[in-house]
């Protein structure tokens, strides 16, 4: 049982029944969800919510400190609420295994919080958090943490900036021809065994392999000519997912390791100034030398298993059994049997590793130990429960500011390696959250400004490069004047016949104003149409078929309509002076 009389003495009688009374929610309940939860319990918060969809993995456990050995394999929150009650059992923990995107957390219940908890690990769910408090005006603290630093801020409609308000850097990616034809790092290898994973078991995702092979922080790749002779590599050597899926262990091990690289090889204008690849043959690879390790799989001896460097003979062996054990979960699978990567999963994680380490063998790469190609896998930095268990502080220190109604006192803070300020050692540097940027179309602008071509543009490309995957949106209605051009979600399948039609077949026209509206997220704003007939190449590529002209707040748009329409009405009038 809490000792409330503690906490009334040193925050307050008025203040510890604010804070009791009011209803929070957390979303996540991870490395810093689990300390945020014990934190906000033994401050005396009594009504509390939290989400999460995963169930807890070891690998949680050196961090997740609600968690315990016993409790692998059931969901997160639920056993987080169950540990988090210990210290206080009077609390009223609501924990549900779900989504955040699930329907059901939609605006009405975001509005039946006095206040939102962010503790999680991913773009999407964050933006997604950031609308609907913003839509139901309910103060959001935000969170994250990445190795020694992290960081805390407050998000308030209209008087903070939003989590939307500055872009945020996109992950790396690599030139599609390193990866493919001449990858020179371990990384380049993971990145290629990736993607064979996802040809062969699951939807081909191309998110770290950039497909016009140019736009990487590794430059471009060479000249024209080898440009070509990569290109001509690539098309070469393509197989379907379903090719490579009906081929066996031994055929797809030579497929991949033989007679692609065979094909890298003939590109000669590939190795005038770099090592040619080694072809690697099933046969080779399991038959001579290492025999016995290949029979035996992957040692454990010397170390760790899973830091162990394997031959080529273990690697070939790991290929195998981890094929066959994927290929049985595809079948296994149901009607869509696609399989996702997942870093947790040993299966998948040991066919990663064994194609990237056969794969560098062949390029002359450094291999890498199960556990190297784990981290670069899963984008990895390792996390510190240290800095988790500052940062869940600080989302308390926040609320309590806020729940106070001292909001003008909240703080963005960062939580850093290494101190600045010279000799006055700073490990962590807090200042004022920064106001809305006017730009934004999430918390400020109502109106932006796109340049696309709509002859050639279909309602598909709109709907998921523009509205889902730029603006981040779940569910978007599409409106031209009183139309309605597009609706998604349940019920509104038969609008699906839209879709492969250009825009301006469906109104979506030069000047045109768009109404796009997302009930998930209650969110609203309107699309001024540019037509741009340069904006179409290649079906495949995104990139360059849109551009985002200008975002406008409502108010600053009719004012400048307005002066635009008094600037024609009187043509002749000479230019003022401002
Ligand atoms: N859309 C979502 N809805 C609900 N919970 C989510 C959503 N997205 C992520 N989460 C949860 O947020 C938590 C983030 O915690 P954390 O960063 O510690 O990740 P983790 O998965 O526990 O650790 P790691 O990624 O290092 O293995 C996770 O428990 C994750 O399941
Ligand atoms: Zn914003």
């Amino acid at each position: 049982m809490l000792d409330y009389s503690a906490l009334a003495a040193t925050l307050g009688e008025e203040l510890l029944q604010k804070i009791r009374s009011t209803r929070v929610l957390m979303v996540g309940t991870g490395g810093i969800g689990c300390e945020l939860l014990k934190n906000l319990v033994a401050a005396g918060f009594a009504n509390i919510e939290c989400i999460d969809f995963d169930a807890i993995d070891v690998s949680n456990l050196n961090r997740q400190f609600l968690f315990r050995k016993a409790h692998v394999g059931r969901p997160k929150s639920e056993v987080a609420r169950e540990s988090a009650l210990r210290f206080n059992p009077d609390a009223n923990i609501v924990a549900h295994c779900g989504s955040i995107f699930d329907a059901q957390f939609g605006t009405a219940y975001f509005s039946s919080f006095g206040l939102v908890f962010n503790a999680l690990d991913n773009l999407p769910a964050r933006r997604h958090v950031n609308r609907l408090c913003l839509s139901t005006n309910t103060p959001l603290i935000e969170s994250g943490t990445a190795g020694y630093l992290g960081q805390v801020t407050v998000i308030r409609k209209d008087a903070t900036e939003c989590f939307e308000c500055q872009p945020k850097p996109t992950p790396k990616t690599y030139p599609v021809c390193t990866i493919r034809t001449t990858p020179s790092a371990p990384i380049h290898c993971i990145v290629w065994a990736k993607y064979m994973f996802a040809k062969v078991f699951g939807a081909v995702d191309d998110d770290d392999v950039d497909d016009d092979g140019s736009g990487s922080d590794e430059g471009g790749e060479g000249g024209d000519e080898e440009k070509v002779a990569m290109l001509q590599a690539m098309a070469q050597t393509r197989k379907s997912g379903a090719q490579l899926r009906a081929m066996d262990a031994p055929q797809l091990f030579d497929y991949l390791f033989s007679e692609q690289i065979a094909s890298l090889l003939a590109m000669d204008v590939l190795w005038k100034t770099r090592t040619p690849p080694q072809i690697i043959s099933w046969a080779e690879a399991t038959g001579a030398g290492d025999k016995e390790a290949c029979e035996a799989g992957p040692s454990a001896a010397g170390g760790l298993r899973s830091q162990k460097v394997w031959s080529v003979a273990e690697a070939a062996q790991a290929f195998a059994a981890s094929h066959a054990a994927l290929v049985a979960q595809y079948a296994a699978a149901g009607e869509r049997p696609l399989l996702s990567f997942d870093k947790d999963a040993a299966d998948c994680m040991r066919f990663v590793t064994a194609l990237a380490n056969l794969r560098a063998r062949c390029f002359s790469i450094a291999p890498s130990s199960e556990f190297d190609a784990k981290a670069m896998a899963g984008n990895i930095i390792p996390a510190i429960a240290t800095t988790n268990a500052i940062a869940a502080g600080l989302m308390v220190v926040e609320a309590v500011k806020l729940l106070r109604e001292a909001a003008d006192e909240c703080r963005t803070s960062f939580i850093m390696q290494y101190p600045t300020r010279g000799r006055k050692a700073r490990y962590l540097n807090a200042g004022p959250v920064a106001p809305p940027n006017p730009q934004c179309f999430v918390c400020q602008a109502q109106f932006v400004t796109l340049a696309i071509n709509t002859v050639a543009t279909p309602l598909s490309f709109f709907v998921d490069a523009v509205l889902r995957g730029h603006f981040a949106l779940q569910e978007p209605s599409i409106e031209v004047g009183s139309a309605v051009v597009y609706e998604s979600g349940e019920g509104a399948e038969d609008m699906d016949d839209q879709l492969p039609k250009m825009l301006d077949a469906v109104r979506i026209t030069d000047s045109a104003h768009v109404s796009v509206t997302d009930y998930l997220q209650d969110c609203e704003f309107t699309f001024v149409i540019a037509h741009d007939p340069g904006l179409a190449p290649g079906a495949d590529e995104s990139d360059g078929r849109f551009r985002i002209l200008r975002a406008d707040h409502a108010k600053r748009k009719r004012e400048d309509d307005q002066a635009g329409e008094a600037k024609r009405a009187k043509p002749n009038e000479e230019p003022t002076q401002s």
